[in-house]
């Protein structure tokens, strides 16, 4: 097995000579920090060891479950949102099949994803199609009581016990959710839901690892050993011990402090050339914008899919402002083979490309742009995958996980909290009278009045 690789050539062009280099102690103070706990946010440290930590009979156990949602359910909706959603789906998505809500061979349930949004028209709609399924649900939340996730669960609960009964209901719900904390706890003990615990110290946007992310990844029919496999190689080759130059979590960081800090790059955009890996880049920007957009500060993580964006946003990247950077996920091999047929009456002008492989002409289009955003002043940033398999899925996330930790205390802010999502979180109680905010739905409502 190979490793991801990481090429930052294309971007320390834009940099003082040894501007990355120069990081080199400060991340290994982000590492020993990391390392001994001595960091802020340090409660919150539990992802770091966590693949190597994963024992071959926790996984059997998820797997068991998965096992028993995929013989009882034709359907499968996740309930979650963020951190309890993005991942699964990242992955999901990037092994799947493109059109799996289309293909009925009833090998894997269909994966749905719910209690990401609070659209009447999206839970409409989704509870329709659900009328004549066999259906399941897993309930994600690592607080229990985020409202768009609980929102959704009430309403499939309810659907769910409907149409199979409360008894075999129970059979196919289970809940993803802290150990003792909770409406997702309470509703899961007193109902007698199989469930599993996400661990205190793991925080909502590092526990696709957990079977937060693992459980639906199962359902849906993939390798979860694989893809832990993959984390604890990973782990062992970002760890603090690695030299600085080998360590691709640390240069990667470096790199990106090092184009913020120095060439003022405020905005990074991660670029797949792979329409499979759109979610992996969701999954990434919650990682990235909530470890690091605090205290008025912080890159701002955007995503682009290419080539369709480059029809698109491909005009601002060009020749836009100048503050961003770009870090494009390359995949070196498809799992499938295509290749352009000839034709006689070439009315498309498209023979020069028969007989070639549509991923030679993608690649051509990625080095391209490559090229192209350079030219254009864009630091670029190449991380490649050697395939979309389990394995080096594991490893991108372990990878992204730990560089993200790095990179959060280069900033110099806590990377494990995210107190700014409140906020909005308040207002919407307020104005929705929730029990326990009459002071603040008097004050929102005066506010509102003037
Ligand atoms: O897992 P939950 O407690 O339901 O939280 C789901 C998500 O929403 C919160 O508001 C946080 O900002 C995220 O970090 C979290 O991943």
């Amino acid at each position: 097995m190979e490793y991801i690789k990481l090429d930052i050539k294309k971007a320390e062009q834009f940099l003082k000579a040894g501007a990355v280099a120069g990081f080199e102690s400060k991340v290994k103070a982000a590492q020993e920090a990391l390392e001994n706990g001595t960091c802020e946010g340090s409660d919150f440290l539990g992802w770091l060891h966590l693949p190597s930590e994963t024992t071959e009979d926790f996984l059997d156990e998820v797997q068991s479950v998965a096992n028993t949602l995929r013989e009882k359910c034709e359907v499968v909706v996740v309930a979650g949102i963020g951190g309890s959603y993005l991942g699964a789906r990242a992955v999901i998505e990037a092994l799947g099949n493109s059109f799996a809500w289309l293909v009925n061979d009833k090998k894997n349930p269909t994966i749905l994803f719910a209690g990401n949004n609070i659209g009447e028209d999206y839970l409409f709609e989704l509870t329709e199609y659900l009328k004549d399924k066999k259906f399941g649900v897993i309930n994600i939340s690592k607080s229990g009581t985020t409202t768009e996730t609980a929102l959704a669960f009430r309403l499939l609960k309810k659907q769910c016990e409907n149409q199979r009964g409360k008894a075999e209901a129970k059979d196919v719900i289970v809940a993803v959710t802290d150990a003792k904390k909770g409406a997702a706890r309470t509703c899961a003990d007193k109902e007698g839901y199989k469930s599993f615990v996400i661990p205190d110290n793991v925080g909502g946007r590092f526990s696709v690892l957990t079977p937060v992310g693992l459980l639906p990844i199962a359902i849906a029919g993939f390798d979860i050993k694989a893809i832990v496999k993959g984390a604890q190689d990973m782990e062992k080759a970002t760890g603090k011990d690695v030299a600085f130059a080998d360590n691709i979590a640390a240069q990667y960081a470096a790199t990106r402090q090092a184009l913020y800090t120095q060439a003022d790059k405020k905005i990074e955009i991660i670029a797949n050339f792979q329409p499979k890996l759109h979610f992996m880049a969701e999954w990434w920007k919650q990682l990235y914008g909530e470890s690091e957009g605090k205290n008025n500060k912080g890159i701002f993580p955007a995503a682009c899919d290419f080539t369709t964006d480059l029809h698109s946003m491909g005009q601002w990247i060009q020749e836009g402002e100048r503050s961003i950077f770009e870090t494009v996920l390359s995949v070196e091999n498809t799992n499938h083979h295509v290749e352009f047929p000839s034709d006689d009456e070439n009315l498309d002008g498209l023979n020069f490309l028969a007989g070639k492989r549509v991923d030679e002409v993608n690649k051509m289009a990625e080095l391209g742009t490559q090229l192209a955003h350079v030219d254009g002043g864009v630091p670029n940033i190449r991380i490649s995958i050697p395939k979309l398999n389990e394995y080096y899925l594991g490893q991108l996330i372990y990878f992204f996980e730990v560089a993200c930790g790095i990179s959060g205390l280069l900033e110099e802010v806590n990377p494990f909290n995210q107190p700014g999502v409140e906020a909005y979180k308040k207002n919407m109680f307020a104005l929705l009278n929730k029990p326990g905010y009459e002071a603040e739905s008097k004050a929102i409502q005066e506010r509102l009045a003037q």
